[in-house]
């Protein structure tokens, strides 16, 4: 008996979309801010629980032992002894084996929730990684032990009272990272910038259209990550003088803990961190070049590809710093009157010269920097099982990604989502939520990551924008995703947020 497609508005879909809706949470990033990565060798062993292996070792000491019996205690439930080992030997509970698991991923492996809140009690900590960079909040989620993973995500500071319900876990995307303290009340304290300007500790970054210099690895086929070059002062004062030079106070370090090694000191003696700024010239780069004492050095001339090169830190800052010298390098005269216009507060703002300029009554947005809000989505089919991908012309041969359009002035999130998509491939969309975001510096975007559930199934491509569009089941995209020697499709790079909306679509459903 075949079964007949749901009709748009009909209970039995509504039925059907929000339980397609019903298990999505922000997906949860570890510390590191990477990805799992061993999620496919996972789904190969799904059907056993994990045990602690046997050591084949001659000499094992009393702790190695010990360690050993906790971590064998924990994998398999065994809430008296998990206690009785750490009455006698507290120091247990951080203890790793195997490839850095601790006794909470092996209990939160195994589902065993009253090891997990006993461990969590005794101070255990939730955030360490595994050596696929997996906490154990990744671990439970991904075998599907819900009141594990939520249990995991709980954060203690009362939090989830004032939002229940709410994945409260760090949600962090590839040039996501907040790796400096932006200090914005610092950006009008003149005083304070001129000091920090010829401080020994402070960095600069320098930009050549738009492109921060890196050291590349020696030999690139290793994968390597590119390396912001960093200048002290003496190294950029002659470029801060040049007029067309701009210079932008990113903010400070942020302090990790209190350290006796004092980096840098006010007048009262009080330590600062190290404070960052990017220098915007439009000097010789080859000249330019020439000030690092490291080899390899370059502007790369591709962001799209080589600013993805980059460490989860470095990123962050690079996210920040390319988007607002992409603005002062488009708003050279003011967008009302045309007149010229100088910079203020550390680079983050730009006035007008003309006088009887309207931009300079109250507060006017052309003065600030610009960014361009887009959403981008992960629509799924109502039948829960596939996902919809398409390609536009420019893209690599193979690659398919979420659709993504700008959000129009007076739209909402979720009216730009259902526009988008049916603009794009002809599909009507139904229930739309938020997952994360992730800045885009190329040049100035903020792409808004959504989960949507589609509520009719024929595609119709705008050929303008969409080359292809397409169905894909879950299982093709796993094995795309993870596996397949040959895979059917390309997925984008793991640093971008459509990466990010299909694995955590993948993710969410591992254990139906
Ligand atoms: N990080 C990621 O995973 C992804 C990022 N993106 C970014 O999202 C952006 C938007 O996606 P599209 O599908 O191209 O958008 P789209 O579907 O709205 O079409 C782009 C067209 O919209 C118009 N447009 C409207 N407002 C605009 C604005 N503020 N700036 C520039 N053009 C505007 C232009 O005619 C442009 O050609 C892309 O530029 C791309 O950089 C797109 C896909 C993946
Ligand atoms: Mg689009
Ligand atoms: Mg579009
Ligand atoms: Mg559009
Ligand atoms: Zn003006």
């Amino acid at each position: 008996m075949s079964r007949q497609r749901p009709e748009v508005g009909s209970e039995q879909f509504k039925c059907d979309s929000s339980q397609v809706l019903h298990q999505f949470r922000p997906f949860n990033n570890d510390v590191t801010g990477n990805r799992p990565r061993d999620a496919a060798d996972l789904h190969t062993r799904r059907d056993r629980s994990v045990k602690t292996p046997q050591r084949a070792c001659f000499h094992v000491s009393a702790q190695e032992e010990a360690v050993e019996k906790f971590l064998d205690a924990a994998s398999r439930g065994d809430l008296t002894q998990v206690s009785t080992l750490l009455t006698h030997g507290p120091s247990l509970i951080n203890q790793t084996g195997n490839n850095g698991w601790t006794a909470l991923m092996l209990a939160a492996r195994n589902g065993h929730f009253h090891v997990v809140e006993a461990l969590l009690s005794n101070g255990c900590d939730k955030f360490s990684v595994n050596g696929s960079a997996q906490t154990a909040y990744d671990i439970a989620k991904f075998w599907g032990h819900k009141h594990v993973s939520n249990l995991l995500s709980r954060t203690d500071d009362g939090c989830q009272r004032v939002l229940p319900g709410c994945d409260l876990g760090q949600q962090e995307n590839y040039f996501g990272r907040e790796t400096l303290d932006r200090l914005s009340a610092k950006r009008t304290d003149k005083a304070w910038l001129e000091a920090k300007q010829s401080d020994a500790d402070t960095v600069y970054l320098i930009f050549s259209k738009l492109s921060p210099m890196v050291t590349s690895p020696q030999d690139d086929s290793t994968g390597g990550e590119n390396k912001l070059c960093r200048f002290r002062f003496e190294a950029v004062q002659d470029l801060l003088q040049k007029p067309a030079t701009v210079l932008v106070f990113l903010g400070v370090e942020r302090r990790k803990k209190p350290s006796s090694s004092s980096p840098s000191q006010t007048k009262e003696g009080v330590q600062e961190p190290p404070a960052w700024f990017a220098v915007g010239t439009d000097e010789d780069a080859a000249e330019l070049l020439k000030r690092c004492r490291e080899k390899n050095c370059s502007f790369p001339k591709a962001p799209n590809r080589d600013l993805l090169k980059l460490s989860e830190e470095e990123a962050g800052v690079v996210a920040q710093a390319r988007s607002v010298l992409a603005w002062h390098s488009r708003y050279s005269f003011c967008p009302t009157c045309g007149s010229s216009t100088k910079l203020e507060e550390a680079g983050h703002k730009r006035s007008c010269l003309n006088s009887a300029c309207r931009s300079l009554q109250g507060v006017h947005n052309t003065c600030y920097p610009r960014i361009d809000p887009v959403v981008i989505m992960l629509v799924i089919h109502p039948d829960g099982n596939q996902c919809l991908l398409g390609r536009k012309k420019i893209f690599p041969a193979g690659l398919f990604s979420c659709l993504a359009g700008f959000v129009e002035p007076g739209e909402t999130m979720e009216a730009a989502v259902r526009r988008e998509v049916e603009e794009e491939s002809g599909v009507k969309v139904g229930p739309v939520q938020y997952v994360s975001c992730q800045p885009w510096p190329m040049p100035s975007n903020l792409m808004i990551g959504c989960l949507a559930v589609a509520m009719s199934t024929d595609i119709t491509v705008d050929q303008n924008e969409i080359e292809e569009a397409r169905w894909f089941p879950r299982q093709q995209v796993i094995d795309s995703m993870f596996r397949a020697a040959s895979p059917a499709f390309t997925v984008p790079p793991r640093q971008t947020i459509a990466h990010q909306l299909i694995r955590h679509w993948v993710g969410m459903n591992s254990n139906l």
